[in-house]
């Protein structure tokens, strides 16, 4: 077995058992503390060039099964584990954790002591690092040089339209189907009937797709960098900006056709999503000491004061006294840290989330959000949602 390192930038040096390819990718070094989904978390445009650890101490046991697929990629640049399972058991399993890394050229550094990893970051905060060989090869030049686009790396090339049925984006056939078995349980089937919504793809979750798809809606995935006469040709009747990749601020350029897009259609915008809206709107967004990522994430709901627990997996948070207050309303705060996690316009259709409603992995109290959504989009163009019964043309 071959010996890995991870080097941190800051000079910290944890050694492991290299498994799968090594990429010499430098990433930002981040953790994520759910204790199950790894599947769901590797397949995650959003963690594209960065390495990943994982705080469970074991994963793999359960092995990859051909439904979980969040995307037909592995964007993470690498991943730290405590200890792998090579031998999963589980009847859907059909992929091994290091096995399907080792196919996605991802390298796999495991038999490190996560723990101490995790408090090396808490106190760095951000910080970079990368899976090698050889500690001496890395040089002090390795951490310089410009942040790639990632989003343009992730986001599909062309518009792509599902109907009807699953999204189909897992290969193996396992997310087709009828619209009623992907387990969104507040979202009733016709609900969105002869809704069309543009999915804005920065990088999007199948799930998200799927939670649209289950409501009845037709979907098209748009390319990241279309404009608003663009988005307007095919004739939206609601957008969603997804979740994504990397420093929300690298897609400046778009932010002037992304307001009109907000002026014009009921929006939701999910994680990277909602820092775009609140970006376009004229806020700012900082870099979190060291992020969310996990399924346990308390929310406060400000409206009535319920706590939801939600799947998070951001570094990136908008900040509060930024917000044109004007116009817009703080509706989520997360209880551990106090920071927004959604937003309100006050009187367009306009609404955003930090964390994430689709789960997958994570827990879905927060799938009303979708549902919410619909029922906004289905009133702004004269129809009423439906709650499950025969959609009515009106
Ligand atoms: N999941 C996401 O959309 C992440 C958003 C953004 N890249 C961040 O890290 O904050």
């Amino acid at each position: 077995m071959a010996k890995g390192y991870l080097v941190l930038e800051t000079g910290e040096v944890f050694e492991g058992v290299l498994l799968g390819e090594l990429s010499g990718h430098v990433g930002e070094v981040v953790f994520n503390t759910s204790m199950t989904g790894y599947q769901e978390i590797i397949t995650d445009p959003s963690y594209a060039g960065q390495i990943l650890t994982f705080c469970y101490p074991l994963i793999g046991n359960y092995g990859l099964n051909a439904y979980d697929d969040e995307s037909l990629q592995t964007a993470v640049s690498g991943v730290v584990t405590g200890e792998v399972c090579e031998e999963p058991s589980h009847f859907q399993a059909s992929n091994g954790f290091v096995e399907r890394l080792e196919k996605a050229g991802v390298p796999v550094l495991t038999g490190v002591d996560t723990r101490a990893l995790v408090q090396v970051i808490r106190k760095h905060h951000t910080v970079k690092g990368v899976i090698t060989e050889d500690p001496s090869s890395v040089e002090a030049n390795d951490w310089k040089g410009a942040t790639p686009f990632f989003v343009s790396q992730v986001s599909t090339e062309e518009p792509v339209v599902y109907e009807g049925s699953g999204s189909g984006t897992v290969a193996a056939g396992g997310a087709g189907g009828s619209t009623a078995t992907f387990g969104f349980h507040s979202i009733h089937e016709n609900m969105g009937r002869g809704l069309h919504i543009a999915l804005m793809d920065f990088g999007y979750k199948k799930s998200i797709l799927d939670a649209l798809l289950e409501a009845g809606c037709k979907v098209t995935v748009v390319p990241y960098h279309y404009s608003f006469e663009q988005v307007k040709e095919l004739e939206p009747d609601g957008i969603l900006f997804s979740n994504g990749p990397g420093d929300p601020m690298a897609l400046q350029p778009w932010l002037k056709e992304m307001k009109k897009m907000t002026e014009a259609w009921p929006t939701l915008g999910i994680c990277l999503g909602h820092q775009l809206i609140a970006l376009a709107h004229g806020a700012r967004t900082k870099k979190l000491a060291f992020g969310h990522r996990g399924g346990n994430h308390p929310v406060k709901d400000l409206l009535t004061g319920k706590v939801w627990m939600t799947s998070q997996n951001h570094g990136y948070v908008v900040v509060d006294e930024s917000l044109d207050s004007e116009n817009f309303q703080i509706l989520f705060r997360n209880v551990n840290d106090g920071t927004v996690e959604g937003l309100k316009h006050k009187s367009l259709p306009i609404q955003s989330v930090q964390f994430h409603p689709e789960a997958h992995p994570g827990p879905s109290d927060t799938e009303f959000v979708f549902q919410q959504f619909i029922q906004q989009v289905s009133s702004s163009v004269g129809h009423v949602a439906s709650g499950g019964k025969e959609y009515a043309e009106a």
